[in-house]
């Protein structure tokens, strides 16, 4: 993780740079952005003294102005150059060649150079030039025999360490070590910008006896966007010796008038220092600088940057060759994170696949997010984790309360409708207006797109620790610079505080794209597993029904009372069991039996043991029935009995073994039996229902009148 060195309070910046980086005020901050002049040139126009500069118009046909030093390097007086073709002082090959690339460009492609006699001594000298405004300037700067250094061999050994990093933080570690052995300065740092600007010192190397600033942070409002974009067009800023005079650059009409000719001299690397610069490096007690910007594809990542409390010489090859280095480190940096990028991709890929196997044994959202959970915080690097579909809620982790997490799905639903969104300030957005957050402070939420509303999986984070570093030392402003003391105005660690406090982590364009993913996946999910619980629910509703009915057919042909069946089924049997006598001519009886003084049973020992009796006497007499005979319920104390393909005799018998079971029943509220008369009738050909079961009635009366616990039947009725 790249930002992975936060270490200490950023208080301790100031604690930290004893002599010689002895700091008045919050400079660490302006000294990197000292690398960055003000978009106004100061005037005049100075250079430092490491070199010499010419103007000229945009056609190359004329001097119109030159650093005053220009006679040193160039071996023509001042008098001589301006107004004149540069020609003589450049040479025709090294003009035409600048006329011919700069037609192509605004800058040459890389530095020219032309050999000159200087002290007596053959001297090369590098020539820079670019395009400003409608003039051309030219840098020249004498190229320094480095002695016995063998710089190629030094660039090429760090190039090689650089092109075999591992990961972005070894790369930049690297990176630091190199530059600092190729430029000798004291200290090389790294810092990175966040998305809101803010930095943060990723890599150090430093000389022995320096305190490290490593894990440091500032603010964004001390370099504020117009600056950084200006700093990634320049790319490097260098500045051997703070000290050093600066040497001006005139025209004849400053030689002749003191007329002063503005020029945009941003560009240059030889321009001198401006006086708000000086007073930023003053203030670091550094006395020479070199910053290298590290550009990405979307704008400035980050930069080197290079300070000495010493004047550090730096010949145009060494400032080349740290360059040399920190585009190769920039190339190989967004090289290791992109694939770092898709790693993390492909990790949830991998934990998407499995979901497909999930789909198929039907687990719901709120199961996944169970099995998975865990492993998607730790992905996402998140601290909690909930999901909205239709009818439930799931969280793991940190997350707000379910009644928070619900609002937010409505309101994005409402507001933001598809798409992810996402915030690293939830309190701040009208999303969470008025709702208990639960100290998350940032958000991704992917929809679950279903068919009549969204779901949504949200990641929550909370606040970014790096608020527990610089903020909460109110003391801190003690220490930064106050207004009207000759410097800008900067903003207080108050107002840094103000700025983080209540924000999460930034989510990644690489993390949004997975959540997308990661949400499309889980709505397929809560679709399949809403189908496997809406069939589920027809399942049940199914056997429900299939219950009901079945109670329904025994409501409509039992009796409620005794399980036996009831009239109505036990007339349906006997006209059944008349059409087949008729058919077959087989004949069959009807039994009615009625319980002896059932009246008396339910008047001394209650309607309960009454049922009861009705109970025990169906169930016992079921027991003496054949698998083709049938009892039915007449109502009452009455019962049918149809006896299949009985003969009277038959009857008899069968009547004779009921009344045994009758007298047998006990039940325990009850001591002592009870008895049974029953009529026997016997089917006759021409009988309908209605007449066989009254010639059975008659002759159970028959027994009743006979006096009761017998058996009369039909014959001679
Ligand atoms: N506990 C109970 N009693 C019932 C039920 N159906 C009818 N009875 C009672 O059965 C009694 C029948 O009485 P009666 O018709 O006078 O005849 P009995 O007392 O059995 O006398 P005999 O039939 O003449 O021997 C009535 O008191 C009814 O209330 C029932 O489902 N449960």
């Amino acid at each position: 993780m790249l930002c992975s060195t936060d270490r200490a309070p950023v208080y301790c910046i100031y604690a930290l740079l004893e002599p010689p980086f002895t700091l008045k005020s919050d400079t660490l901050v302006q000294a990197f952005q000292s690398s960055v002049p003000p978009s106004v040139p100061d005037t005049p126009l100075s250079i430092q003294p490491c070199g010499c500069l010419l103007v000229l118009d945009k056609d190359l046909a004329r001097v119109l102005q030159c650093s005053a030093n220009a006679e040193q390097y160039l071996r023509v007086a001042v008098d001589d150059l301006l107004d004149h073709r540069p020609e003589h002082a450049l040479g025709k090959r090294l003009i035409g060649k600048i006329r011919t690339e700069l037609r192509a460009a605004n800058r040459l492609s890389g530095p020219l150079s032309i050999q000159k006699v200087i002290d007596g001594r053959k001297t090369r000298l590098q020539v820079n030039a670019f395009q400003s405004g409608n003039s051309v300037v030219v840098e020249i700067e004498p190229i320094t025999p480095l002695g016995n250094r063998r710089l190629m061999g030094t660039v090429n050994q760090w190039l090689t360490k650089l092109s075999r990093a591992p990961t972005p933080d070894s790369l930049i570690e690297i990176l630091v070590a190199g530059v600092r052995d190729i430029t000798r300065f004291e200290r090389v740092l790294v810092f990175h910008f966040d998305d809101e600007g803010h930095g943060v010192c990723l890599a150090e190397s430093l000389a022995k006896g320096l305190s490290p600033v490593l894990g440091q942070r500032f603010a964004a409002s001390d370099y504020p966007e117009s600056q950084r974009e200006k700093f990634a067009a320049r790319e490097v800023r260098s500045i051997p010796d703070l000290g050093a005079d600066g040497i001006p650059v005139m025209s004849s009409a400053t030689l002749s008038e003191g007329v002063v000719r503005e020029i945009d001299a941003s560009g240059t690397v030889l321009r001198a220092p401006s006086r708000r610069q000086r007073n930023f490096l003053d203030d670091f007690n550094a006395r020479s600088l070199l910053s290298v910007a590290i550009v990405s594809q979307t704008g400035l990542w980050g930069m080197v940057t290079c300070i000495s409390a010493t004047p550090t010489p730096l010949p145009p090859t060494l400032r080349d060759a740290a360059r040399t280095l920190v585009t190769m480190a920039t190339q190989r940096l967004f090289l290791l994170k992109a694939r770092m990028e898709s790693s993390f991709l492909l990790q949830v890929q991998e934990s998407r696949d499995f979901l497909v196997e999930d789909v198929k044994a039907g687990l719901s959202p709120s199961d996944m997010l169970q099995k998975y959970g865990s492993e998607w915080l730790a992905l996402f690097r998140a601290g909690g984790l909930a999901c909205k579909t239709k009818g439930e809620i799931s969280e793991i982790g940190l997350t707000p309360p379910l009644k928070t997490v619900a609002t937010l799905a409505e309101r994005l639903e409402r507001r933001h409708g598809q798409g992810v969104w996402l915030s690293s300030r939830l309190k701040d957005d009208p999303v969470s207006d008025g709702l208990d957050l639960n100290g998350c402070c940032g958000m991704l939420a992917a929809p679950m797109p279903g068919e009549d509303s969204a779901g949504w999986l949200m990641f929550f984070r909370r606040e970014h620790d790096r608020t527990f570093y610089w903020a909460g030392r109110p003391q801190a402003d003690a220490l930064v610079s106050s207004p009207g003391d000759g410097r800008d105005l900067r903003r207080t660690f108050s107002i840094w505080q103000e700025e983080v406090r209540g924000t999460s982590e930034h989510w990644k364009p690489v993390e949004r794209l997975a959540a997308a993913d990661l949400g499309e996946d889980l709505a397929l999910l809560a679709s399949a597993s809403e189908i496997t619980r809406l069939n589920e629910m027809l399942r049940e509703e199914q056997q429900a029904l299939a219950r009901a009915n079945e109670k329904l057919r025994e409501a409509v042909s039992h009796d409620s009372l005794t399980g036996i069946w009831n009239r109505y089924r036990t007339e349906q049997e006997l006209d059944k069991e008349l059409a087949k006598a008729r058919r077959h001519k087989l004949p069959f009886c009807v039994l009615l039996l009625d319980i002896d003084h059932f009246k008396q049973v339910n008047d001394t020992w209650g309607h309960e043991a009454g049922d009861e009796l009705l109970r025990h006497i169906a169930c016992d007499v079921t027991g003496v029935l054949r698998q083709e005979d049938h009892i039915g319920r007449w109502g009452g104390e009455e019962f049918v009995v149809v006896a299949t393909g009985a003969s009277r005799a038959d009857g008899v018998v069968l009547a004779e073994r009921i009344l045994a079971a009758v007298a047998g029943v006990r039940i325990t509220q009850m001591p002592e039996g009870v008895t049974a008369s029953i009529g026997v009738a016997t089917w006759r050909p021409e009988d309908k229902r209605k007449e066989l079961v009254a010639r059975a009635d008659k002759a159970m009366y028959a027994a009743k009148t006979g006096g009761r616990n017998r058996i009369e039947t039909d014959q001679g009725l």
